[in-house]
């Protein structure tokens, strides 16, 4: 079997998750951490307690602090905001000929850029792929079973890839378009914002499931805008994540949304929300492709705390009428 050894990039929560889904599909895993306690807890102890509490790790995982020689396929899993750093850090003739499956789910600020025009502008000889879906760190850490999509334009490649991420609980999807699958992706953190706060302020299921439904509309907008494939948003990247990150407290974003609803601060060092970083991105994007995103800008008002998640959805009630499209 082509493509033995793996290295995942950043031994956070959905690093060692990714690197354990890695393992159990039998690939031999390199999980490369910056921090040094982690890389012996993991080696020693085959735990990762920060992230992931007391779970067993695979004994075909070990930890280091730099990518090791004969690596066959590297997996990037560090925030957003932070590829940039870790690309440059491992070095573009470390990844010259090597594909790369990007994990993370957001939008680069300043820039506008999604995850593989970073890998092009920071690894131009390493080949682009992406990995999204409905998948919580812990669920797929402990062998709980979902399903995502792995996208990327050589389809050879793509399927052989998936094949080689697949075990008994983790299936990927492999499909072709990579840019609809990081929109979507990126994207469905903004409306999760947006959903938790409706459940922080307590405006009730209904309310939520209306805004499930527009956001996805407006995302189907957007993605269609930027190039990507209507088809990719009622698939695992797509549906199967706004759904699971728009009704979940276990999602940050939607945590992060509650804390908003609920006129509560937002946890700053706290977990990740890449929602946040990416609303304003979102907004940016949306302006210059000349799509009506009302959602994405009530969410940026509400990051701004110009006002409350009620009063937004009194606004958005008062819209004109119009087909629903
Ligand atoms: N958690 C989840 O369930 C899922 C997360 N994702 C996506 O995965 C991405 C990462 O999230 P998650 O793992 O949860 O985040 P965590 O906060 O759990 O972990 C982030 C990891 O990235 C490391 N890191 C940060 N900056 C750098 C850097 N410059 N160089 C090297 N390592 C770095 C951190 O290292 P250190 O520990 O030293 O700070 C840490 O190990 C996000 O985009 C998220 O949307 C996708 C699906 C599921
Ligand atoms: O993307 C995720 C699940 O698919 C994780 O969502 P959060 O980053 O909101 O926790």
């Amino acid at each position: 079997m082509p493509l033995e050894r793996v290295a995942v990039i950043g031994a956070g929560a959905w690093g060692t998750a990714l690197a354990q889904a890695a393992a159990m599909a039998g690939r031999y895993v390199s999980l490369v951490a910056r921090n040094e306690a982690v890389i012996a807890e993991i080696n020693a102890r085959r735990t990762n307690s920060a992230y992931l509490g007391a779970l067993q790790l695979s004994d075909r995982i070990s930890a280091a602090p730099a990518l090791a020689e004969g690596t066959e396929l590297v997996i990037l899993a560090v925030p957003a905001q932070a590829s940039r750093k870790a690309l440059t850090g491992l070095g573009a003739s470390a990844l010259e000929g090597l594909p790369v499956v990007l994990s993370a789910k957001g939008l680069e600020t300043g820039t506008l850029l999604r995850q593989s025009e970073i890998l092009a502008q920071c690894a131009p000889g390493a080949r682009a792929y992406v990995l999204s879906g409905p998948s919580f760190a812990h669920d797929v850490a402990a062998g709980r079973p979902t399903a995502v999509t792995l996208a990327g334009s050589d389809r050879e490649e793509t399927e052989t890839i998936a094949a080689a991420l697949a075990g008994p609980s983790f299936r990927p999807y492999a499909a072709d378009d990579l840019l609809g699958v990081e929109l979507v992706g990126a994207l469905k953190n903004v409306y999760a914002l947006a959903c938790g706060a409706v459940e922080g302020a307590g405006l009730g299921a209904s309310a939520r499931a209306a805004l499930i439904a527009r956001a996805y509309a407006e995302l189907g907008r957007l993605v269609v805008a930027a190039g990507g494939s209507a088809q990719t948003l009622g698939g695992l990247a797509g549906l199967g994540d706004l759904t699971l990150s728009c009704t979940s407290a276990q999602s940050r974003n939607y945590s992060q949304g509650m804390a908003l609803g609920r006129d509560e601060p937002l946890r700053p060092g706290g977990a990740l929300a890449e929602g946040v970083a990416t609303a304003p991105v979102a907004q940016a994007m949306a302006r210059r492709l000349g799509v009506d995103a009302p959602l994405v800008d009530a969410v940026n008002l509400l990051l701004d705390r110009d006002v409350s998640i009620t009063q937004i959805l009194s606004g958005l009630m008062a819209r004109p009428l119009k087909r629903e499209d």
